[in-house]
């Protein structure tokens, strides 16, 4: 199958120019200032519009099984409003039970997901509990077979999916040693399930509660501590929706000093605030339920903005992860029991060109970046995804800069009955989704199939990810003092008038002087 993308200006991440695109059985064959048309080839015209790598989304959560209830998109509309919305490629996670086998789990979605997407995905894993035999499972998993490069530790939802800390620390020792990517939720859950009790006991019980019991300078101590223990572990880290400054500022901090660590803010945390929390209409405040929550801070999603522009906070996510009105309302007493995830895979893209580059904070080549080719250098597909080149699969976006669009819930292809985003206006509309060669979405219609997306195995030691650190890893080495052995001496009777001096030991102890000067 063969398609011809005409008269488009190709944009990857470091360049913007005109050209024609040629893709043949799944791949880009050609790229050159004019292609003619052979007959029988489909020609797409892209006119005056952007010919973009698909979108890839690293964090999505289809059809998890959380608080009692299942996310209502699972992989097939899932993915189907992700190409709806310009993404060709979602990373979703593996999130076993307390206690249960790797292996099992990661059956179990790939079940799941390989007879329903339509677009292409990849696999991270959470390590939701600890010990010799997860270990061992981490390594396999990280094999050709299974395709597994990257691990999710949760430090919130206690009882749940949380780890301890010692349990998050060996865990990215076990990272580190399998060149896998560490992954964080970065929040105090014990202090948080603390604040829930006294909240709930104080009679507020509405979703202003939530946001209430999860400060943002919770977010930001947890991020700080995640990075301060993955400096020491020397692993890099991957701390997933960024909803606040104080989180980025501990990101910041610990890049300045050295560390490889990746902060990625999400569509919603982008676009919208935690305002909502306090609605008067029980279930609009409810809706927006996630964690951690929006931001109470109007001014935060614009400085996220500007911190992907200044290269502090790296690619965008969503964290899609759905309930629709039925499911959120189970928590209409108990702000606890609203089932946490808002939508956002479908409007990711339009949502980061209009804050982003419509507003004037990145340019296209930027949008690229932090909507893709980030995503395949870290999570390690890159040129195969990310990039539009010979020999790249063919995850082709034609983007149209002048459009418009309204954002609601009677037109997404979510399969909730609302939308966090409703009624938002925005510049930047995927005309065309190419999903390996396949036109999946044009003119405004899905044209999918089910299961035709594949599942892409994801290998260790992504480059961009692990370069720096074996040099890292030398500087941190343990320092060890060479003496000639201790021969003991036969103390003498002090005399009496002799000075007392007191020696203090002036070296620096193994693992440097101590940072915390936050
Ligand atoms: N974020 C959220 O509220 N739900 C999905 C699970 C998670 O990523 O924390
Ligand atoms: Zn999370
Ligand atoms: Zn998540």
């Amino acid at each position: 199958m063969s398609l011809l993308i005409k008269n488009g200006t190709i944009v990857n991440d470091d360049a913007m120019f005109k050209s024609d695109v040629l893709v043949h059985d799944g791949k880009i064959v050609e790229i050159a200032p004019s292609i003619d048309p052979t007959p029988g080839l489909e020609v797409v015209d892209a006119t005056d519009r952007f010919v973009i790598p698909g979108g890839i989304d690293p964090h999505t959560h289809m059809q998890l099984p959380f608080m009692g209830e299942v996310a209502k998109d699972d992989f097939h509309r899932g993915t189907e409003a992700a190409v709806a919305g310009g993404t060709t490629m979602i990373i979703d996670f593996v999130i076993p039970t307390k206690g249960e086998s790797l292996l099992v789990a990661y059956d179990r979605w790939r079940g799941w997901a390989d007879p329903k997407v339509v677009c292409d995905y990849g696999l991270s894993m959470a390590i939701t509990s600890w010990g010799q035999e997860i270990a061992k499972e981490m390594e396999m998993v990280t094999k050709a077979d299974y395709g597994i490069n990257s691990f999710k530790f949760f430090l919130a939802y206690a009882g749940v999916f949380m780890v301890r800390d010692e349990e998050f620390y060996q865990g990215m020792l076990q990272c580190a040693k399998l060149r896998a990517l560490a992954r964080v939720h970065a929040e105090n859950g014990a202090v948080i399930a603390e604040r829930c009790e006294h909240l709930l006991s104080s009679g507020i019980t509405g979703p202003e509660g939530h946001t209430q019991s999860r400060p943002e300078e919770l977010e930001a101590e947890a991020t700080f501590r995640a990075c301060t223990m993955a400096s020491q572990a020397n692993c890099p880290l991957y701390v997933v929706h960024v909803m606040s400054k104080g989180a980025a500022a501990a990101i910041a901090h610990h890049r300045k000093k050295g560390a490889v660590v990746f902060g990625e803010p999400i569509a919603a945390g982008l676009a919208t605030d935690g305002s909502h929390y306090y609605n008067e209409d029980w279930l609009h405040a409810a809706r927006y339920v996630m964690s951690p929550p929006l931001s109470r801070d109007p001014s935060t999603p614009n400085a996220l903005m500007k911190l992907l522009a200044a290269g502090e906070l790296h690619l965008t996510a969503t964290d899609n992860c759905t309930f629709d009105c039925h499911q959120k309302s189970l928590g209409k007493d108990d702000f606890t029991k609203i089932p946490n995830g808002v939508n956002g895979v479908e409007d990711r893209m339009s949502v980061v060109w209009d804050k982003g580059v419509h507003a004037g904070i990145i340019d296209p080549m930027k949008f690229v970046a932090v909507t893709s080719t980030m995503a395949a250098k870290i999570f390690n597909c890159y040129p195969r995804k990310g990039r539009i080149a010979v020999g790249s699969d063919a995850d082709i976006v034609v983007w149209n800069a002048n459009a418009t669009r309204t954002i609601s819930k009677d037109t997404h292809h979510h399969a909730i009955d609302f939308n966090i985003f409703e009624g938002m206006q925005v510049h930047g509309v995927p005309e065309t989704t190419i999903c390996r060669g396949r036109i999946v979405w044009a003119d405004g219609q899905l044209r999918t199939v089910q299961g035709a997306g594949r599942f892409v195995p994801l290998p260790p030691d992504s480059q961009i990810v692990f370069s720096a650190v074996d040099n890292r890893g030398k500087a941190l080495e343990p320092v060890k003092v060479e003496r000639a052995p201790y021969v003991a001496t036969t103390l003498e009777a002090p005399d009496a008038n002799a000075n007392i001096v007191v020696k203090t030991r002036s070296a620096v102890p193994p693992g440097g002087i101590s940072s915390i000067q936050f």
